[in-house]
């Protein structure tokens, strides 16, 4: 595989990434309805892409470490970026899309409503919702430790475990990278969060055509749990990222690419120093439907997750409470399987 050093990250000034560097902008505006989203300016902005493969190259000490930088530029600045070279085949991703595509297309109302909410230890969800604030199908289901998944249509389970363990790898390599550009040992955020046992929760989602949708909210503004969250996608457009500098963006997720955000107790572990960040999903411009599985890579379920000593010092206070993943998951009325974010919980006011 051949790389240059600029294909691995946009922008490729890593002493001071900017967003200023925009493809077009304002390209969905002005917003008219009443069910539309509140903030008016979206900008289509270049989102850092990172070489997973050159991570990893020890042939090539200089192409690694450049890699490096760029992935800790990513962490640091963004809380995002789209995974190119990640080894997983084409035909593993597109096939657990279509499979799940055909679950929600395929399935008996009847019998996807066994996965209603009800029981607190369900390890399966599954709901749809049109309204103002949210129109969408989704299926959760707990992909590891132990894999639980809907018997039907039999071709979704097969594809969908491929895909996951596939990028259980991938994660592993995501935590190894990280952890060194954190400044610690390679096996730090493994250890730390338990990953070989991690609670990774697949969210699928089926967003209609906007003429079939009630306003424009997709997926109304949140943050996800978890290490990191990996997304998938059978076509572009939608998914929207509040930056870490206040500003809505279009993303953008190449073919072949894997959009991978920062998760909750990513930011609880490092105080701060990572962040997840807020998105949404807007229907209202689409014609067409959408699926995305977006997959919550959590720490071990039992695991207590509190910022390390090693980023806490006199200008980084701490700043986070530590709870389980479970109690976290659990916060507010939540189910685990929901997989929702308690993050302002766990956030210690500044004096
Ligand atoms: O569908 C998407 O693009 C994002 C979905 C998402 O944010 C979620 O399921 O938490
Ligand atoms: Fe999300």
């Amino acid at each position: 595989m051949s790389q240059t050093l600029q294909s691995l990250v946009i922008p490729s000034d890593l002493a001071a990434p900017t967003f200023s560097r925009r493809l077009s902008s304002i390209t969905d505006t002005p917003i008219g309805s009443s069910h539309e989203a509140p903030i008016a300016v979206v900008d289509d902005e270049e989102i850092p892409t990172i070489d997973y493969f050159s991570l990893f190259s020890p042939d090539e000490p200089a192409h690694r470490s450049a890699a490096l930088d760029c992935l800790s530029a990513a962490c640091e600045h963004y809380g995002f970026f789209n995974l190119v070279n990640h080894g997983i085949p084409d035909e593993v991703i597109d096939g657990a899309l279509r499979g799940i595509a055909d679950f929600f297309e395929q399935t008996p109302v009847e019998e996807k409503s066994k996965y209603r909410k009800g029981d607190p230890r369900a390890r399966i969800l599954w709901d749809a919702r049109c309204h103002a604030g949210e129109n969408r199908e989704h299926l959760k289901l707990l992909a590891r430790p132990t894999f639980h998944c809907p018997p039907n249509p039999p071709s979704f389970r097969e594809a969908l475990g491929e895909y996951v363990t596939r990028f259980h790898e991938v994660k592993l390599g995501l935590a190894r990278a990280m952890s060194l550009v954190l400044g610690q040992e390679e096996s730090y955020i493994e250890d730390a969060f338990d990953l070989e046992s991690g609670f990774d929760v697949a969210a699928m989602n089926h967003y209609p055509p906007n003429f079939k949708s009630k306003g424009t909210m997709g997926l109304a503004e949140h943050t996800d749990p978890g290490f990191i969250i990996s997304l998938i996608q059978d076509m572009d457009g939608g998914l929207q990222i509040l930056t870490h500098q206040g500003q809505w963006i279009n993303v953008h997720i190449p073919p072949n690419a894997i959009l991978i955000q920062l998760g909750d107790q990513l930011e609880v572990l490092t105080n701060g120093k990572y962040k997840s960040h807020i998105h949404r999903v807007l229907v209202g411009k689409y014609k067409a439907r959408r699926i995305s599985i977006g997959t919550l890579h959590g720490p071990s379920i039992d695991k207590l997750v509190a910022p390390a000593l090693e980023f806490v010092d006199d200008t980084h206070p701490l700043a986070y409470h530590g709870m389980t993943y479970s109690d976290a998951l659990e916060a507010n009325n939540r189910y685990e399987i929901e997989v929702q974010s308690c993050i302002e919980q766990l956030r210690i006011p500044s004096l």
